[in-house]
């Protein structure tokens, strides 16, 4: 049985991952943490992953950027694996995210869905052959107005997809209403929308001479990051320290 620890419990994913765990055979939701305390679970929450007391196997996180270092420290001084879920981190975290993993097992994906993984795939190939034909790569994301980052974590993963497969060469905009000038060959422009309830829209836009071709990813529930959640936490229990991602879990 993988006993997890869900941090962030009491948030808008943590409550749908702690039922999916619940509900997945050979898997238990052990205990939460949270810093807002307000809420009735069937499982005992603690302020802090250093104050849980109850023996687990594996750390799920969809809290807050803030909350991440006090995390990653936890982690490393229990030997607890941890699914790092949550987005808008600072390059300063980016690093120790990178020096947690070699004392823990560390998965950190901006999007645990199977179709935005794919799609990530999908656009190394598509900016091998239209980037070098000349099309300007722009990105939109889309999400409620309750999230407190922008872009998106995705958002930055998609172009960091396409620069990778493009030999890094794109620097990236997020807002042209202070620039006077046309944009070059080697930026993405990557623009935010909040509104209501969207639970998450990605638009990457090729947009050539005469020609544009659009891939679109859309949420229909947060259910989706759910699963990927819960398949990343079944893969990361009792592994070694490293830093590992959803490449790992899904396979194409
Ligand atoms: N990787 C992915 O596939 C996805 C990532 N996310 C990310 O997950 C994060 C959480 O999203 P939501 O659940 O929508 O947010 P939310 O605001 O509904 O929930 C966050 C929870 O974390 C708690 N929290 C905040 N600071 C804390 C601290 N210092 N210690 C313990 N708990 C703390 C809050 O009290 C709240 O209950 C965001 O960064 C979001 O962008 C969201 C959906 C999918
Ligand atoms: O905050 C959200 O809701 C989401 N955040 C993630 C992100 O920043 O990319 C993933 C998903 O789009 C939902």
């Amino acid at each position: 049985m993988i006993k997890v620890l869900m941090h962030g419990c009491n948030g808008k994913m943590g409550q749908v991952v702690s039922r999916m765990v619940d509900e997945t055979e050979g898997m238990e939701l052990a205990a939460g943490v949270d810093r807002f305390l307000g809420r009735e679970n069937p499982y005992p929450v603690f302020e802090s992953v250093e104050a849980c007391d109850v023996p687990v196997d594996v750390v799920i996180d969809f809290s807050n950027a803030a909350a991440v270092d006090d995390l990653l420290e936890a982690c490393a001084k229990k030997g607890l694996p941890v699914v790092l879920c949550t987005t808008g981190l600072s390059e300063e975290q980016i690093a120790k995210v990178k020096k947690t993993s070699e004392k823990v097992a560390v998965l950190r994906s901006a999007n645990m869905s199977l179709g935005v993984n794919l799609l990530m795939k999908l656009l190394k190939d598509a900016s091998k052959v239209l980037a070098p034909a000349g099309y300007d790569i722009e990105i939109v994301e889309k999400h409620h107005n309750q999230k407190v980052d922008a872009p998106s974590g995705t958002a930055l993963a998609l172009a960091d997809s396409i620069n990778e497969a493009m030999d890094n060469v794109y620097s990236y905009t997020y807002d042209r209403s202070q620039e006077r000038k046309k944009r070059s060959d080697k930026e993405i422009g990557i623009a935010a929308v909040r509104g209501g309830t969207i639970v998450g829209e990605h638009e990457v836009i090729y947009a050539g001479e005469d020609e544009v071709i659009e891939f679109k990813h859309t949420a229909y529930s947060k259910a989706i990051f759910a699963k990927g959640a819960v398949s990343a936490a079944a893969f990361l229990a009792g592994k070694e320290p490293g830093l590992y991602d959803m490449s790992d879990v899904i396979q194409f």
